[in-house]
């Protein structure tokens, strides 16, 4: 057990730990402001500082809770600028801090104004807008500080440096041709559900799901879920299949990809291109039994993939991941055309937050993999900017995801629910990345790849619950 002044000695000596508390604090502090609980508690309580009312009343807790941290964090931020001022630090850190400590007091100001205002001052807005501002900051002062005390000058990796990683490939092909006709097809079978890139489904299809959850509420149909899963199911496998045509010769050279059905021959290229008009045709269709736009949106989302992302951006630049996203967010979009026949501002809201979330889930992987991409002459961000370089833009991504969570949460009015979540679990995401910052390892890398997936699924689950249930 830490005595308090170790854990005082602790902050004030690291301020990794100092800016990651702060930060955490903040972000504590935005969450339950953008939620619809902290309007009615400031409608409740409309005395400054001290809340007065029935203390046994739920939202008068809330209201008390928020001032009580508000004032802690406030402590926080300045014992952070102690840490900042007299320890080892970058000095680029200074400016956002200064910029955190000028909009700290600004944003109490406006928060007496929330109160004495019931909950209805000029410009309602600017309390989420100040406080994300100064999360972004100490976001900002966070990635650079773990830049400084973990980064290296670490060279570009270029794919001619690295030897070939399959110099002899064993003929699956011929392996499987001597098996009996019903193991052949079982494993033909699996082939053609490999090409399908089955364990990106689960998660691209809970977009789709929370993305109608929003727009329908209780009112969600079953068969509009089971529509928008199938067809969805058929056009990330049609997307996938194409991908697996395309790179049949890169996936060669990658340890990861080598052993995929095209680069052995376990099916023949053509098969696998009749298999992915196949999957586009019956996706299209089911789809249309929803909307057109449904339908056109999926046609979208497979071109983007296969051609757009797959052929132009994936070996041309390292905005590859950050451009690419775009294929990942428009399940949102499908999801809430599914539903309303439109495309309306929630889903694109949402859309967004899968948008962010997408370089800080993938760059783990382009760290974990950085030889393999090099191997097959990809510019990942790790290949091209090196991975302290890639560390940062997990950082800054991964705030930018729990910022604009709590955007969407504002403008939907959704509850605790998926404020305690995206809490909860983006902190754990934030530890996986000050951890990967540190230890620098693929296993660190891999634990940082599923909290992203993790904080992505809880998310969205708990917009499910929170738009039908609650
Ligand atoms: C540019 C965008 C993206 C890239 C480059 C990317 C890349 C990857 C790669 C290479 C894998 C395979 C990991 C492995 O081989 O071990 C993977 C797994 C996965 N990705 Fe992504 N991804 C992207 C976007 C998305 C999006 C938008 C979603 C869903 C919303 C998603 C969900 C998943 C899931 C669920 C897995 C499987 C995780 C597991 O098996 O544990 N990805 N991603
Ligand atoms: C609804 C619908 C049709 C959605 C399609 C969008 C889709 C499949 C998005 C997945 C995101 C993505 C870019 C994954 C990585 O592929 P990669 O090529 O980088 O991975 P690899 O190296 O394993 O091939």
């Amino acid at each position: 057990m830490k005595r308090p002044t170790q854990i005082y000695a602790a902050f004030i000596d690291n301020p990794i730990t100092a800016l990651g508390t702060t930060t955490v604090a903040v972000y504590l502090l935005v969450v339950i402001g953008a939620t619809a609980s902290l309007g009615d508690a400031a409608a409740a309580c409309t005395t400054w500082p001290i809340c007065s009312g029935a203390t046994n009343d739920l939202t008068m807790a809330v209201a008390t809770g928020h001032r009580l941290l508000a004032f802690l964090t406030g402590v926080l931020l300045l014992a952070t600028t102690y840490a900042i001022v007299y320890g080892d630090t970058s000095g680029r850190v200074t400016a956002p801090i200064a910029v955190a400590l000028v909009l700290y007091p600004l944003q109490m100001a406006h928060g007496a104004l929330l109160s004495i205002t019931a909950g209805s001052p000029p410009i309602p807005w600017l309390h989420l807008g100040f406080g994300l501002t100064i999360f972004g900051t100490l976001v900002l002062a966070l990635a650079w500080q773990l830049e400084y005390e973990t980064g290296s000058a670490d060279e570009p990796l270029h794919s001619e440096d690295m030897e070939c990683a399959n110099s002899e490939l064993s003929s699956v092909a011929t392996i499987l041709s001597e098996q009996p006709l019903g193991t052949r097809l079982k494993g033909r079978m699996f082939a053609y559900f490999q090409l399908m890139k089955p364990r990106l489904m689960w998660l691209l299809c809970l977009v789709a799901v929370a993305a109608m959850a929003l727009a329908a509420g209780s009112a969600l149909e079953t068969r509009e879920i089971l529509l928008t899963i199938g067809g969805g199911v058929l056009a990330i496998g049609a997307s996938g299949t194409f991908n697996h045509v395309f790179e049949r010769d890169v996936d060669r050279k990658m340890s990861r990809t080598n052993d995929r059905p095209l680069v052995t021959h376990q099916l023949p290229k053509r098969n696998a291109i009749l298999f992915g008009i196949a999957l586009t045709v019956l996706s299209t269709i089911i789809f249309l039994q929803l909307n057109s736009l449904t339908a056109a949106l999926g046609l979208i989302a497979i071109l983007f993939y296969s051609v757009i992302y797959t052929l132009v951006l994936k070996p041309n630049t390292v905005q590859n991941t950050v451009i690419g996203g775009a294929a990942g967010a428009l399940p949102a979009l499908i999801g809430w055309a599914a539903v309303t026949g439109r495309i309306g501002i929630t889903g694109i809201a949402l859309a967004a937050v899968i948008f962010v979330w997408t370089p800080a889930h993938f760059y783990n992987l382009a760290l974990a993999y950085k030889e393999d991409y090099a191997r097959g002459g990809f510019p990942m961000m790790s290949v091209v900017r090196g991975e302290t370089t890639t560390r940062k833009h997990i950082v800054l991504w991964l705030g930018t995801t729990l910022a604009a969570t709590t955007v969407l949460i504002w403008f939907t009015q959704l509850s605790w629910l998926v404020a305690v979540t995206t809490a909860f679990v983006g902190i754990i995401f934030l530890w996986a990345t000050i951890r990967l910052h540190h230890e620098q390892t693929k296993q660190a890398a891999f634990r940082a790849f599923h909290a992203s997936n993790a904080y992505l699924g809880a998310i969205l689950l708990a917009i499910v619950v929170d738009a039908i249930v609650i």
